[in-house]
């Protein structure tokens, strides 16, 4: 099924059958869903099994970051389960991301994105000056994001803050995944680089990330609904 919709729904979940309950809510035209490392641990590759027989494209989000052979392997192993997206840390060099993308190229009959993240949404500019860069969170977006676009990735995870910079620097077809979305009022948790569903696609996002504000809601579907409307209103 064609997925209409750029939201992608964070399954965090601590069991397969909240995921899975969550997922029968659904529908895989609204929106793809995204497989994270709780949920992952947890239930394991079956978990793509039940997502994909209910039609829904999968974002497999475990951020690899190793050796370039272990990831190369890695991001091979998710390909070969047929999910939509995967994603490595661009930290991890030019030569982990180029062998990771030289090694899905020899995957012929799968087309899945490869993708780095680039600076974590949860991040600011303290939490980058503690582990030794002291650059503002915008310029190492911007680094990490030319060296992934030179090393051969599809697109990068960003905040929506650094969308239109990254659009204008390195091209509308360089995908850009933001999570940190959160519609007006919406409680911010731990993310600080936010911005709205609207906000974030007019900023040039591709796809949008979200999590609790949809799955910790009241009404998860209202919540789905009314950010894809907000997005539709835009076009
Ligand atoms: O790669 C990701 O998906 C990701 C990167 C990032 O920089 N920030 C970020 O929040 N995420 C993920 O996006 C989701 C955001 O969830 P909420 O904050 O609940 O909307 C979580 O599953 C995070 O693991």
């Amino acid at each position: 099924m064609t997925c209409q919709s750029p939201i992608v729904v964070a399954l965090d979940f601590p069991t397969m059958a909240q995921s899975i309950e969550m997922a029968k809510r659904l529908d895989p035209s609204q929106c793809r869903v995204k497989v994270g490392k709780e949920l992952f641990t947890t239930a394991g590759p079956a978990i793509l099994d039940e997502l994909h027989g209910l039609g829904f494209e999968i974002f497999l989000d475990l951020k690899f970051h190793d050796i370039p052979n272990t990831v190369a392997k890695a991001v091979t192993a998710a390909a070969k389960a047929g999910v939509w997206m995967v994603n490595v840390h661009a930290s991890g060099g030019r030569r982990m991301m180029e062998t990771s993308a030289n090694a899905l190229q020899q995957i012929t009959d799968q087309n899945t994105l490869l993708i780095a993240v680039t600076v974590l949404t949860s991040m600011d500019q303290s939490d980058l000056s503690e582990v030794g860069i002291n650059v503002t969170p915008e310029e190492h977006v911007k680094r990490l994001a030319s060296l992934a676009k030179s090393s051969g990735m599809d697109g990068v995870v960003c905040s929506a803050q650094e969308s239109s910079m990254l659009s204008n620097e390195l091209g509308k077809d360089f995908v850009l995944v933001t999570p940190g979305i959160r519609p007006a009022g919406a409680d911010q948790g731990d993310q600080k680089r936010i911005m709205t569903p609207a906000e974030a696609m007019a900023a040039g996002s591709h796809y949008l990330v979200m999590g609790r504000p949809i799955t910790q809601a009241a009404d998860p579907i209202a919540v789905l609904t009314k950010a894809n409307a907000d997005i539709a209103s835009l076009a």
